[in-house]
């Protein structure tokens, strides 16, 4: 038998996709404040993969739901047109001040972000059907449900759904699992599988992503 780690195996490739992405050291600073807070912040690949399908979609309109120490808004903002808008949202205005420094160390033009101080049950409601090219959910897993239907709402026709911890570690797929997390993650999958525009992928990058395009 090789002493030689198996350099295929599903955990070995997913410490290469996290290693194989190097962050500026405004996201680095931004990281710092999300952990001073506790917040939550997307891992380095997932930040990649957000700009990745930001700038493939040219994004100009981005809604973000959980904008925490703005790390994933950076990410998104790096992949977005030179002129895109991001509007993210948090209920937390503690969160927001810190966001508020991460996008202007960065030198983020104050115009290209719009930081929604309220609940996004509240907020969501009030924005534009169909006008977004990006919308990126990253509240709590208990209102995913509630998140991805207000997103496929918001969605233009070929804008991109991405649901960050998606896959309750990936209990979703196992039906005895019936705990209350478990079932949210689970009824938004659901959502978005049952709806015939959406053409969805799960990707296993940090705690798991769930993106979904729709038909143009
Ligand atoms: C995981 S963090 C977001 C991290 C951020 N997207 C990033 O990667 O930098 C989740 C955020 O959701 C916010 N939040 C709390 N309750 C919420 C709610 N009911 N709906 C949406 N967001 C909520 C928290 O304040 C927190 O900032």
């Amino acid at each position: 038998m090789s002493d030689s780690p198996d350099r295929s195996s599903p955990a070995s490739l997913i410490d290469y996709a996290e290693s194989a992405i190097v962050e500026d050291d405004a996201v680095l600073e931004a990281r710092a404040r999300a952990e001073e807070l506790g917040a939550g912040t997307v891992s380095p690949a997932v930040g990649a993969l957000l700009a990745l399908l930001a700038r493939a979609c040219d994004a100009r309109a981005v809604v973000e739901i959980g904008t925490g120490a703005g790390v994933s808004g950076l990410w998104l903002l790096n992949g977005m047109a030179a002129d895109g808008v991001l509007t993210t949202i948090d209920p937390e205005p503690e969160h927001h001040r810190a966001a508020r420094a991460s996008f202007a160390a960065a030198d983020i033009a104050a115009g290209r972000t719009r930081l929604i101080n309220g609940a996004p049950r509240e907020v969501l409601p009030r924005l534009a059907d169909d006008a977004y090219d990006i919308v990126f959910v990253d509240g709590p897993v208990i209102d995913h449900p509630r998140h991805v239907t207000e997103a496929v709402r918001l969605l233009r026709a070929g804008g991109v759904l991405i649901v960050h911890n998606a896959t309750a570690d990936g209990a979703v797929g196992d039906p005895s699992r019936t705990d209350t997390l478990t079932t949210a993650a689970r009824e938004a999958a659901i959502t978005i599988a049952d709806d015939d525009r959406l053409l969805p992928v799960v990707i296993p990058l940090g705690p798991g992503v769930l993106a979904a395009a729709k038909a143009r």
